[in-house]
């Protein structure tokens, strides 16, 4: 679904990650990891095509992807139901029950038509992540997903990226946190490589 090939990338003139090479397929759940400023952001930003310049190296994507990025891509004035249809307009048709189900299927029942600047951080996180809910593309790019969402919501979205996985998509997300979840990880740690 995604091959790298020989990435390199200076930022503030500090290498974060030199010709770094990896390609993930079907099935494959992949966590990349490393500290504060490794350049996990910066690497999810290039793999799905939102950095253009500034790297050397190849990325070659065969599949369509959703990239979900670290910060809030929720708009305060729009409620969750018109951000959830403002972000899934270009994708596909989707009704006004399938976005009501996205909203349900994160917690969000009930707070439908809510301003989101009224909404907590966490919920602000899962509006976003009720597009994967309502996502065909078979290649996710996510980063840092379980930033600011509680220990039933962690769950929920382990089961999620299991469940999309399994039916031979592929799931590339950053995190701090250990995932316990009952599926082969592979983890990328950006100052040592790949594992399987
Ligand atoms: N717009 C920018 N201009 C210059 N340098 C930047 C910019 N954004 C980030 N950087 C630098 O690039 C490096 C990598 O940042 P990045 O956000 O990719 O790290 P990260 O691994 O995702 O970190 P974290 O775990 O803290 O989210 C950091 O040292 C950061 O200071």
């Amino acid at each position: 679904m995604l091959e790298v090939e020989g990435l390199t990338l200076e930022r503030g003139g500090r290498l974060l990650f030199e010709n770094l090479s990896f390609a993930v397929g079907p099935g494959q759940l992949l966590q990349v990891e490393g500290a504060n400023g490794a350049g996990k952001t910066s690497l999810l930003r290039i793999l799905a095509g939102l950095s253009r310049y500034g790297y050397s190296g190849q990325v070659s994507r065969h599949a369509p992807l959703l990239y979900l990025g670290h910060h809030s891509a929720v708009k305060a004035l729009l409620t969750p139901r018109e951000n959830l249809a403002w972000h899934v307009s270009g994708e596909a048709t989707y009704s006004d029950n399938d976005i009501e189900a996205a909203l349900a299927r994160v917690g969000l029942y009930g707070y439908e038509d809510v301003p989101s600047h009224a909404l907590s951080a966490g919920q602000h996180r899962r509006v976003n992540l009720a597009r994967l809910y309502l996502s065909a593309a078979p290649l996710w790019l996510l980063d840092e997903p379980f930033t600011a969402i509680d220990r039933e919501g962690v769950i929920d979205l382990e089961s999620l990226l299991v469940q999309h996985v399994e039916r031979g998509n592929t799931v590339l997300f950053t995190s701090h946190q250990k995932l316990s979840v009952n599926y082969p990880l592979s983890s990328l740690s950006l100052s040592e490589g790949l594992r399987p």
